[in-house]
C-alpha cells in the first residue's frame, strides 16, 4: 500500500479529521456543497459555462460513455504513479489548472491553493488573471513546482514583462491559453451583471506590472483605478494572433511551452511543427464555444496527431480518479484538475484544496491498481470499452 492510498485508511480510521465535515469523499458532491457556501455571483462564475452549457454537459457525458475493463492477477503490489512532464517531476500525473480570480472563492485564494499543492508536490499553473501577483504566489508555494499561464495581451511589452517576471519568480514552464482572447457569451454572469475584473479582482499581475503602470500614468491608486480597469479591458486579449506569432514566444521564453485549448488534430500538428513542447487538450470547461465537441472526444485524435513528439495534457470534465484513468488511457500524459479544487477552496481553504488533491490521488491509485495496472503508462485504449 502506498502513501497515496494510505489516505483511504486514514479516513476509515480517523474520519475526515482536521478537514471540515462538509468535505465529501465523493468529489462529485463538491459543486452542490460549494453552491451553499458561495455568493450567487461567485458560484455562477465558477460553475457557469458558455451559452446553453451544452459543451459543459458533453464533457461529462463523454466520460460516461467510456468504461474501464478491469484485469485480474497482474501483481499490482508495487505501484508508481510518479510522472515527469515538461521537465517537472510530480508524484501523480495531476496538475492544478489555471483558474483566475480565486479570491472570490476564499480570501486566501491562490496563496492557499499554492500551499496545498506544494504540500502534495503537485504543480500549480498560475493564471495571468490571478487575484494575487505571481511573486506572492511563488513565495506562498515555496519549493512547490509551478508553471505560468499566459493570457497573451495586445501590448507585446507587457507580455514580455509577464514572461520575465514569471521566469524570475521560478515558474519553469509556460502554458499559453489560446481559446480565451475574449470572454464567450456566459449567461449566468450576464444575468447577474458580474465580471470580477471590472471590480479590479484578477488584475493583480497587471496592476503590479511596470509596463502596465507606465501605460496608465503610474502606480494604480484610487485616482486612476477606473483608467486601469479600462486599460485592462482594452489590452487583455489579442484576437489577431496567428501561428506565426509563436516565434515571438520562443524568443522570450527559454523553457518548455504548452498550448492550451487544442481540440483539432491539425492544430496539434501545427503546434508540434512550431516547436511547441506540449499541447493541452481543453475546451476551457465548456466556457468558450458552446456546442463544441467534448474535450475527451478530441483527445485520441490529438494524441495520434502528436505521435509522441510533444507532451499531451488534458482538461475539461475531470471530477474523479476514475476520470483520470480514462483520460490517461485515451492518450493524455497528465491531466489538469480545475473546478473540483476551486470548490475545495470555497469549502475549506487550503485544507479543502489539499483534501480534494489527496482524494483524487488516492482514488486514481486505487482505480489503477484494482483494474490491473501498476503505472499510468500501462494504460491504453485496450483498458477501456465504449458503452
Ligand atoms: C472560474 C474559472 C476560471 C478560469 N480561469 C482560467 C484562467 O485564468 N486561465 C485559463 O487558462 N483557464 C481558466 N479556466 C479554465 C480551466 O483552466 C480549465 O480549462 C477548465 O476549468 C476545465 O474544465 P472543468 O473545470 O470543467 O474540468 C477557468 C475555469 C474556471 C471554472
Ligand atoms: C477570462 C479569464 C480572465 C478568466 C477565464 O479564463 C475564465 O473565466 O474562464
Amino acid at each position: 500500500m502506498s502513501a497515496l492510498a494510505d489516505f483511504q485508511n486514514e479516513i476509515y480510521l480517523k474520519g475526515l479529521g482536521d478537514v471540515r465535515p462538509e468535505l465529501p469523499a465523493d468529489l462529485t458532491r463538491l459543486e452542490g456543497l460549494a453552491e451553499r457556501r458561495l455568493s450567487a455571483q461567485a458560484f455562477g462564475y465558477a460553475a457557469g459555462s458558455a451559452g446553453a452549457e451544452a459543451t459543459a454537459r458533453a464533457n461529462r457525458a463523454a466520460f460516461d460513455r467510456w468504461r474501464i475493463v478491469p484485469r485480474m492477477l497482474r501483481d499490482v503490489a508495487h505501484r508508481d504513479l510518479s510522472a515527469e512532464v515538461l521537465g517537472t517531476a510530480m508524484p501523480a500525473p495531476i496538475l492544478l489548472a489555471p483558474i483566475g480570480v480565486q479570491s472570490i472563492f476564499h480570501p486566501d485564494g491562490e496563496l492557499a491553493v499554492a500551499r496545498a499543492a506544494a504540500s502534495c508536490g503537485l504543480p500549480i499553473v498560475l493564471s495571468t488573471a490571478a487575484s494575487a501577483t505571481m511573486e506572492e504566489v511563488a513565495e506562498a508555494g515555496g519549493e512547490g513546482p509551478r508553471w505560468y499561464q499566459l493570457y497573451w495581451p495586445k501590448d507585446r511589452d507587457l507580455a514580455v514583462s509577464f514572461l520575465e517576471r514569471a521566469k524570475a519568480a521560478g515558474y519553469t514552464a509556460l502554458v499559453v491559453t489560446l481559446d480565451t482572447f475574449t470572454l464567450a457569451w456566459r449567461p449566468r454572469d450576464l444575468e447577474q451583471a458580474y465580471l470580477p475584473f471590472l471590480r479590479g479582482i484578477g488584475t493583480a499581475n497587471y496592476f503590479s506590472d511596470p509596463v502596465f503602470q507606465k501605460a496608465v500614468g503610474g502606480p494604480v491608486t484610487d485616482a486612476n483605478r477606473d483608467t486601469a480597469v479600462l486599460h485592462w479591458v482594452a489590452t487583455f486579449g489579442n484576437p489577431s494572433l496567428t501561428w506565426d506569432d509563436l516565434v515571438f514566444l520562443r524568443e522570450h521564453w527559454d523553457g518548455p511551452i504548452a498550448l492550451k485549448g487544442i481540440q483539432h488534430p491539425d492544430d496539434a500538428r501545427r503546434a508540434v511543427d512550431a516547436g511547441m513542447d506540449g499541447v493541452i487538450v481543453s475546451n476551457h470547461g465548456g466556457r468558450q464555444v458552446d456546442g463544441a465537441i467534448a474535450s475527451l472526444d478530441a483527445l485520441p485524435g490529438v494524441a495520434a496527431a502528436v505521435g509522441g513528439q510533444a507532451a499531451v495534457l488534458f482538461d475539461s470534465g475531470i471530477r474523479t480518479g476514475s476520470d483520470i484513468v480514462k483520460a490517461l488511457a485515451l492518450g493524455a500524459e497528465a491531466v489538469l484538475v480545475a473546478r473540483p479544487y476551486v470548490y475545495g477552496l470555497a469549502l475549506g481553504g487550503e485544507a479543502g484544496v489539499r483534501h480534494v488533491l489527496r482524494c483524487l490521488q488516492a482514488e486514481l491509485e486505487l482505480t489503477l491498481a484494482l483494474s490491473g495496472h501498476r503505472r499510468p503508462d500501462e494504460l491504453g485504449p485496450e483498458t477501456l470499452q465504449r458503452s
